[in-house]
This record gives structure tokens, sequence and C-alpha cells, in this order.
């Protein structure tokens, strides 16, 4: 029928329902969010970003907030979209986030791993990695975590592309990893990036490389600390904070190492809900009170940013 008709046959990649909301919030608030698209993955699905800026000039100093780098993770991307929602719901009024956008800029990357969360939905609801061809080897993907050019290769990453801790053939060689990277290097004038995964309820900083204390981990650890009790103030759940590597286990090529080794002081990775009893498949029932409760956390990181 396509040949017949000399129609092109168009490769249609399964649209992402959250590329969707974002379009809409970007129709809703077009004053505040814009959308800003950095490229495409592997695949060829749009890695898509939506910036909140009150402000003209292209350098405000900037928020870099990131999501859903692990495909399972799916409670991410859904704290992530809630939360494009709120910052354009309550800019205006909530005192915070509106001082917040007067000054700063805040850019939000809802699925950082598109291919791997479609494959998530389609066929295998716990991969984890990006859904790139490995020459020579029967295994897809690369460990999106580990691929960051930060200690790359060293502890905590596997050089074998069938381990789901694979840091890849070389630093950044996930287009998906080094669109943001390249994008955040480019900006210059980045002062936040947090990362959101799941699961575990952990706030922490750098290294993730090395249990050696990052030069600023005093301050960080007081943020976090802030940030957690933010989070337990609202239904009582607990979270633990620390630095990558004393909290979990080292881990080599991660992107808040990359990010504080890139400038970028504030850099914290969110272990969203829960400790372990649903793990990846939370129940959509806690998707809004985990994003109510991040929210609380993610608000008095970027105020002690903003005042910093
Ligand atoms: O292994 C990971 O990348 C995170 C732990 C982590 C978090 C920050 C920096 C380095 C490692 C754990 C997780 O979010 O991936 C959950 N999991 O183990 O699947
Ligand atoms: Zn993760």
């Amino acid at each position: 029928f396509l040949e017949e008709h000399g129609l092109e046959y168009a490769v249609t990649v399964e649209d992402l329902q959250i590329h969707k909301e974002m379009d809409f919030i970007v129709k809703s608030y077009p004053r505040l969010v814009s959308a800003v698209k950095i490229g495409h993955s592997f695949e060829n699905r749009l890695m898509y970003v939506l910036k909140f800026s009150t402000g003209k000039g292209r350098r405000r100093p900037a928020i870099w907030l990131n999501a859903g780098i692990h495909a399972r993770e799916w409670i991410a991307p859904a704290t992530a979209i809630w939360t494009a929602r709120k910052i354009a719901c309550d800019y205006g009024r909530d005192l915070v986030i509106t001082s917040i956008l007067k000054k700063m800029d805040i850019f939000l990357l809802p699925v950082a791993n598109p291919d791997g969360y479609v494959y998530t939905h389609t066929h295998n609801r716990l991969w984890r990695k990006t859904r790139s061809v490995n020459p020579g080897s029967p295994c897809i993907g690369t460990d999106p975590n580990r691929n960051w050019n930060s200690h790359f290769g060293g502890a905590g990453t596997s050089r074998d592309p069938c381990s789901d801790m694979y840091h890849g053939p070389r630093p950044h060689s996930e287009v998906e990893v080094k669109l943001v990277a390249d994008f955040i290097a480019d900006h210059g004038n980045f002062k936040c990036f947090i990362d959101l995964h799941s699961y575990s309820q952990l706030v922490m900083y750098p290294y993730g490389y090395t249990t050696m204390r990052a030069g600023d981990a005093d301050e960080l650890d007081t943020v976090a600390q802030n940030a957690a009790n933010a989070m337990a103030s609202l239904s009582g759940t607990q979270y633990r904070v620390g630095s990558v590597g004393s909290a979990i286990y080292t881990s080599s090529g991660n992107s808040v190492d990359w990010a504080y080794d890139n400038g970028i002081k504030y850099a914290f990775i969110f272990e969203l809900r829960d400790t372990g009893f649903y793990a990846f498949t939370l129940p959509a029932d806690q998707i809004i009170p985990t994003a109510q409760e991040t929210w609380l956390g993610l608000k008095t990181i970027m105020e002690h940013v903003q005042n910093s």
C-alpha cells in the first residue's frame, strides 16, 4: 500500500504520554514555560526539556532537574511531570518558587532515557539501561548512570555489555547522556543539578566514585538533611542522607559526580519511595503523595541555592 502510494514509510516510535502532557503545560503557561528539544535518543525519540523562565538573557543562573535516567524507576518521571505543573501553577502564588524564578531559570527533563522508558512499557518492566547496540555483543544497552565523564570505568561499574552496570564503550557514549552533559556545559551557568531515581528513600550528594568526603560535604549534608526533614514533615516519610559512596555503594561515572566536578556545587540524587516493599513497581496511588513530599525537598534545596 505504502509503496504504490509513494508514501514514505514513516518509522513511528511510540509517543510518550508524558511528552503530550509537556506540550499541554507549554500551551497553558506560554509566558513562563517553553519547550527545549535538546536532541534525540538512540531510537530517535525526543529528548524534551521544559524551561521555566521569567526573564530575558540566555545565561541566567539555572537549576537542572533530571528524572528517568533509569528506565524502570517510573516514580521519578511521574514525580517530575507533577512537579512541572506544580512549578507552573505556583509561580505567582508560592513565595519560594516565585522568588527563585525571579532570579533563576529551571530546566526539567522528565524522561532522560526515553527508549528505555518505552521498553519498560512494551517488553520488560525491570529494564534499567539505554537501548543502544553493543557491537560484538548480543546484549543491549549501557547504564546511563555509569556513563558520565567522571572517574569513568572506576569502582562500581562493569565492562561487560551484558551487565546492568555496564559503563559503555567510552564516557558520554550514550547520546542521552551526551546531550544533557553538552547542554549544561554549553550553558555554563548551572548552579544546581538534581537527579531523581528510585527506590530507597535517600537524599545523596557527591561523591559516588569514592567514600572520600567532597570539599563541600558539610554544606551539602546540611542542605540534604533540611530537604529530608521538609519531606518528612508532610506525612512522615523518612529519607536518609549521605554521600553516594557512603550511603549506598561506590559507583563511578554517575551524574552527580560529573556535575560536581564541572562546577555545579549543589548536586544531589534523590532515591524516591519506597524502601523495597514495592520497589520499582510502586503502586499508582503513591505517585502524588511521593511527588508532594519530594516537592518540599526540592524547594528546600532550590531556596538554599538561590540564597547562596
Ligand atoms: O545504581 C544506581 O545508579 C543508583 C544508586 C546511585 C545513585 C547515585 C549515584 C550512583 C549510584 C541506584 C538506582 O537508583 O539505580 C536503583 N537501582 O539500583 O536500580
Ligand atoms: Zn536509578
